[in-house]
């Protein structure tokens, strides 16, 4: 049967339908309902008019600076760059003709290419040593005004030419709405927003076991990856004969399923809102809606925003309507680069960790077909870590996705607590395997049999439910504004800017107040570049105190303005541990979903009391010291001295005396560390060093990889990755046999010029590296949701030799 068309009117009715629906389940009173319905109609309307327009214009923009310019540098050398990054651009436009240029314009076929990329590119290895990368929404206003008007792009950009000559500021009216920029899959239900993340790990999966298998042959070709590719095919037969079967991707090992996040509303701990104008032209305070071709940005309110906590926004109102009513100090204007205003960065910390348990749909359905209010999840309350079971948050999707039970041969010292437990786990993994099913679904059974966690073994997707307790409100709250230092009256007029200072923040403490909100600690960031994302050595100041030139206005209110000032940086809890957390330091923003990601790392590293533990990109120690009780000793390095300083505070916070940390990339760092810790003369044996590697969106760099495949005494690697195309690359470099690439890879392959394993994590990676080594395997991986809403999803593999 022909398959009809739904007219787009009908799609968005249906979503609206879904929405009210979900409105109902979510216990909000009427009021609530009604407004945030009448909201969501808003952007709802707003939404179809963008997409019309996202479509005519035919993609999204970055701009990229800090480019090399001049010499050999074309847009050749940009694209290959951008390539070996894994991004794949519509059009790029560099101007080779002018050397004094290092811009360039990148034009994605998908807004979701283009947030990878936004993500990815300043934290990715430069393109030459000295470049220093920055990227921003939008087309640079130098090719913007290079660029020839053409259709509905020409007319709009000529109307904001024609607004700026009256003295108006350019209109914002064709922005992308603010959930459709920021999160993404608002609308989609939670359990299809699961399925697709899930699938999404799936794909990099049986694209690892595919790489692996274009760059080896004969003998070496890794059992593996044989076992993998025929199994593929044994499905793809019964496929054939079954047509309703899908056939099954050739994983390279057990995806056990995907974590749930146990909050999906309103869950981010940390909010970024953007000083900007907003759709009326007015000054506003929120999320970025999007880019307009010329550089021109529109802030559009939180409030419609689905992961925004109700803290951040009600912080984010009151710094709006005090920029907007009171303030003589104008928004910082990206195409001007003008104006004062350009941050508000809100940060919760909380003394209790909290961690609800789901209730099940079938609990839910059972309620109203009796006519009862939907049960409550169970909120655990200080749950103890080591014996949280993460597989309560397990939801799985009724079929076996790939792969053997883990290979049950770990080669580790015989008697270490790490062996027994890897081998009770194995046994009972194999034991699950036997008893029918392949090893992926099987997780759940092995797990409850080698007794290292108990309760429920992974929720049906069917069952998922989106009924979940409020979040409880935070025991400390953190603002820190970013300002433009050069603003002519802020320069001209330093008593003027201290009014505003504590003026604004006077703002803030009174809503907090009317909120019954902590605010503990305010900063002052100080930051001049074009984008907002500031460096993380930009100037962090505590307000300045009134003074006789900058009087308070309300002279009683002074001393609640300069407590507010506070320490610098509010604590948070996670995982039973206490962590002192920088405005600028990197933090997980989902804790619930984070303490229960860390718990399966714990588990996989099976580290026990002879362990070395290396935490690779540690950022503030959190995994390391979250795992500090079982082990020997924790050794993190991160390239943030910052996140260092805070990890350092945090051992001693928590009476953690067996950690270490170095300030350095892991690159430069991570061959000294190994040689000294792990090398000849070392006194931990062969599986008694476990890395973890949680790098950030561009993956580890060739030399880190190289390092871990260089150290045999490492047999166990825990990788986290937050990028799928990344972990592929990465995860195929360390599986793959020495020198074992077939004839076609040895031209070059798809990677090499990056200095990443990351995206261009080719076989290049391992070029010209001399040593032998015995590649890992990949034992099992699950997929962790830590970003409802957004297409973001995080993945946990093993990998053993
Ligand atoms: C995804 S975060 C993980 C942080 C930490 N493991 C956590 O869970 O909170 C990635 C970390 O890698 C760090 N990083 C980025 N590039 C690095 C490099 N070349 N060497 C070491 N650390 C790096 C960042 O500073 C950041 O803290």
């Amino acid at each position: 049967m022909a398959e009809v068309a739904i007219p787009p009117a009908a799609q968005a009715l249906r979503r609206e339908l879904e929405f009210v629906k979900s409105l109902l389940k979510s216990g909000r009173n009427i009021d609530e309902m009604v407004a945030a319905a009448n909201a969501a109609a808003r952007v709802a309307a707003r939404a179809a008019d963008e997409a019309k327009h996202n479509l005519q214009k035919g993609g999204s923009e970055l701009t990229v600076r800090g480019l090399p310019s001049g010499g050999d540098w074309d847009w050749r050398s940009f694209k290959r760059w951008l390539h070996s990054l894994g991004l794949q651009q519509r059009s790029i436009k560099f101007a080779e003709k002018d050397a004094a240029l290092d811009v360039g314009v990148v034009r994605f076929a998908t807004e979701s290419d283009c947030n990878t990329a936004f993500d990815l590119l300043p934290t990715a290895q430069p393109p030459a040593e000295k470049c220093t990368i920055r990227v921003e929404r939008g087309m640079a206003p130098e090719y913007a005004s290079r660029s020839r008007k053409r259709g509905r792009e020409g007319e709009g950009e000529a109307q904001q030419q024609q607004q700026q000559a009256a003295g108006r500021a350019p209109k914002a009216a064709r922005a992308p709405n603010v959930c459709e920029a920021v999160c993404p899959w608002w609308q989609v239900p939670y359990s299809k927003q699961l399925k697709d993340k899930h699938q999404r790990i799936v794909e990099a999966l049986a694209a690892i076991t595919s790489e692996v298998d274009r760059r080896t042959y004969g003998p070496n070709k890794p059992e593996w990856v044989r076992a993998a590719v025929s199994r593929a095919n044994a499905s793809a037969a019964a496929a054939s004969s079954s047509p309703s079967g899908p056939a099954a991707a050739a994983l390279c090992c057990p995806l056990l399923g995907i974590l749930r996040s146990p909050a999906i509303e309103r869950y981010r701990n940390k909010s970024e809102f953007t000083a900007g104008l907003d759709e009326r032209e007015k000054p506003s305070v929120g999320f970025l809606r999007g880019a307009f071709q010329d550089g021109i940005t529109c802030v559009g309110t939180p409030e419609v925003t689905r992961h925004t906590s109700q803290t951040a926004i009600t912080l984010a109102a009151a710094a709006a309507s005090y920029i907007r009513d009171v303030s003589e100090f104008e928004v910082y204007d990206k195409r001007k680069q003008q104006g004062y205003w350009r941050l508000v960065l809100v940060r919760e910390g909380n003394k209790k960790a909290f961690l609800p348990v789901p209730v099940a749909a079938t609990a839910v359905a059972a309620a109203a077909a009796a006519g009862e209010a939907a049960p409550a999840p169970t909120l655990l309350d200080s749950p103890t870590f080591t014996s949280l079971d993460a597989f309560t948050y397990l939801v799985t999707f009724g079929e076996a996705q790939g792969g053997d039970a883990p290979a049950t041969d770990v080669r580790m010292e015989e008697g270490t607590e790490a062996a027994a437990a890897v081998a009770a786990e194995q046994a009972a993994a194999a034991a699950a395997v036997e008893g029918g099913e392949e090893g992926a679904a099987a997780e759940g059974a092995a797990a409850a049999a080698s007794g290292s966690s108990s309760g429920s073994r992974g929720m049906d997707v069917s069952e998922v439910c989106e009924v979940e307790p409020e979040r409880p409100p935070p025991d400390a709250v953190l603002v820190m504004l970013q300002v433009n230092p050069n603003y002519p009256r802020a320069m001209a007029d330093p008593a003027a800017t201290t009014r505003e200072l504590r003026a604004i923040t006077a703002a803030l403490q009174s809503a907090a107040a009317a909120a019954g909100l902590p605010l503990t600690t305010v900063r002052v960031q100080l930051h001049t570049g074009v984008s907002n994302a500031a460096p993380a050595d930009a100037p962090l100041l505590a307000l300045p105190p009134a003074s006789e030139a900058a009087p308070e206005a309300a002279p009683e209110a002074a001393a609640a303005v300069d407590a507010a000032s506070g320490p610098g940086y509010i604590y948070d809890s996670l995982c039973e541990l206490r962590f002192r957390i920088s405005p600028t330091a990197f933090f997980q923003v989902n804790s619930p979903a984070t303490c229960a990601l860390y718990k399966v790392v714990g588990d996989w590293a099976a580290a026990g009391a002879k362990t070395l533990l290396l935490d690779i990109c540690c950022g503030t120690g959190t995994i390391g010291l979250t795992m500090a009780s079982r082990v020997h000793k924790v050794i993190g390095v991160d390239s943030v001295a910052s996140a260092i300083e805070d990890a350092r505070v945090n051992a001693a916070l928590n009476g953690i005396t067996n950690a270490e940390f170095v300030a350095g990339k892991a690159e430069d760092a991570l061959p000294g560390i190994l040689s000294t810790h792990a090398g000849e003369g070392s006194p931990y044996g062969p599986g008694d060093v476990v890395a973890v590697a949680d790098p950030p969106r561009a993956g580890l760099h060739r030399t880190v990889l190289r390092a871990l495949l260089g150290c045999e005494r490492i047999r166990r690697l825990v990788f986290v990755s937050c990028n799928p195309d990344n972990l592929m690359a990465n995860v195929a470099a360390l599986c793959s046999p020495a020198d074992n690439r077939s004839g076609r890879d040895r031209g070059g392959g798809r990677g090499g010029r990056g200095g990443r394993g990351g995206g261009g994590g080719g076989p290049a990676d391992m070029r010209g590296y001399s040593g032998g080594f015995t590649p890992f395997r990949p034992v099992k991986a699950l997929a962790v949701d830590l970003f409802p809403h957004t297409a973001h999803v995080e993945a946990v593999m093993l990998l053993e030799r």
